[in-house]
């Protein structure tokens, strides 16, 4: 057995020993099995909320509703779930409150996919009650019983499957796939976030491109903010290759900037619920984007302006749309970075006080012209970045007049 569920044995024991029976269940188990990195570990029992409560000294209730207790086990946080149906649902979303049940078949029932319907006790032995792991042989997502159904409870679910597809490359059945068509709309009653959290995984998974394709071809993208009159610029997406960009920010540049979406970039980020943090940097990455067409394009200005960050992240996304080498036009950027004299501004020789105390003049809208002419003045090798060339270099200016600087 695997060290992540190794790890939770003793918790899973505990609750046998005390009469309940309790599994790995979910997205571990599915791991597991595709070899991938094991996520979190899951547990599910037949316990009650208060039940495991009053087993475990160290608890958090941090979903009595949903039956789930967070228990402490050796230092790490468990998420112990108790066996439940979810019997009716509001509005196509994850219900309010649940069922608890005492049987395993029943929680594993109410699950969305085959492979994210298998159990492993503390032997390591599979409860595949619905042909999860054939699913996985088969690389195929398929929803546990009626597609319509699962998509009726959680219209989120939807979104899942194609994060899949992005993240392990499977295909959809021909089932899900159809009840995806039919039941898009619903996913209007699914609140932003959760579909920002979906689709942030999509766009990072390996397969990105056939997950775009698919929300396409189900009409799904339709339903996503802001997406719904971008069809044409979406089929675009699926034409780049997404996995050569490392972060949230190159993925949300490359999405507005093949969306046609530069002029209401924030209005249209915020309807994803974005954190503002992150639509400033995206309009950063934008503007640079904008002026530098060609790895040419990036002047001293444009660079010290950037800052290496966002040169970078905007030099990955421009090359990624001009079908270029990102690898090989990042180190070209790097070699032009090392050549500057100064990278920030806090690495400039010289600070403010030092101004005041050789001009022995009171602060005032001067000393920020003089820093910004020091601090272009060392940028173009005008004056080498130490103190005093670059005091002497501020006397020869003021004796000259600004002729020579
Ligand atoms: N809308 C949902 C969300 C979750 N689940 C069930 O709850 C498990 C755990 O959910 P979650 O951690 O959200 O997803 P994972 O499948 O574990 O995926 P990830 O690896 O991204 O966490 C899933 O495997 C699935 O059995 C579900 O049936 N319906
Ligand atoms: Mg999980």
């Amino acid at each position: 057995m695997k060290e992540p569920f190794r790890r939770a044995l003793g918790l899973i024991r505990t609750l046998k020993q005390h009469g309940y029976e309790a599994y790995f269940v979910g997205g571990a188990v599915r791991d597991h099995l595709l070899n991938r990195p094991i996520g979190d570990v899951d547990i599910a029992t037949s316990a009650l909320p208060e039940e495991v409560m009053a087993i475990f000294p160290k608890t958090v209730p941090v979903g009595l509703k949903h039956g789930t207790v967070v228990v402490l086990h050796d230092g790490t946080p468990y998420e112990v779930t108790t066996f439940r149906t979810e019997g009716t649902y509001e509005k196509y979303r994850r219900p309010e409150s649940v069922t608890f049940v005492r049987s395993l078949r029943k929680d594993l029932e109410r699950r969305d996919f085959t492979m994210n319907a298998i159990a492993m006790d503390e032997t390591g032995q599979l409860i595949d009650l619905f042909g999860g792991q054939q699913a996985i042989a088969e690389r195929i997502i398929r929803t546990v019983g009626d597609a319509k159904a699962r998509f009726s409870e959680d219209a989120l679910r939807m979104m899942r499957a194609i994060r899949f597809v992005s993240q392990l490359g499977f295909a959809l059945s021909a089932e899900t796939k159809q009840a995806i068509i039919e039941h898009a709309s619903l996913l209007s009653y699914i609140s932003v976030e959760r579909i920002t959290g979906e689709f942030e995984k999509l766009m990072e998974g390996p397969f990105a491109q056939k997950a775009f394709s698919l929300l396409v071809e189900t009409g799904l993208f339709t339903y996503l903010p802001g997406f719904s009159d971008k069809q044409e610029e979406l089929m675009q997406l699926a034409k780049y290759d997404w996995t050569k960009l490392s972060a949230p920010l190159e993925r949300w540049s490359l999405l507005c900037y093949l969306l046609h979406v530069q002029q209401e970039v924030s209005v249209f980020l915020r309807r994803w619920k974005l954190p503002n943090r992150l639509i400033k940097d995206v309009q950063t990455i934008l503007r640079f984007l904008s002026v530098v067409r060609s790895r040419c394009d990036w002047t001293r200005e444009r660079m010290y302006e950037a800052g290496a960050t966002y040169a970078y992240a905007a030099e990955t996304v421009r090359s990624l749309i001009n079908g270029e080498d990102g690898e090989d036009n990042r180190r070209r950027l790097r070699e032009l970075f090392a050549k500057l004299p100064i990278q920030e501004r806090n690495e400039l020789a010289i600070t403010g006080k030092d101004l005041i105390e050789w001009y022995q003049r009171p602060g005032g809208p001067w000393l920020a012209d003089t820093l910004q002419k020091v601090e272009q003045a060392v940028l173009h090798g005008l004056v080498e970045n130490e103190k005093e060339r670059i005091k002497g270099w501020l006397i020869l200016c003021n004796q000259t007049h600004g002729k020579n600087c």
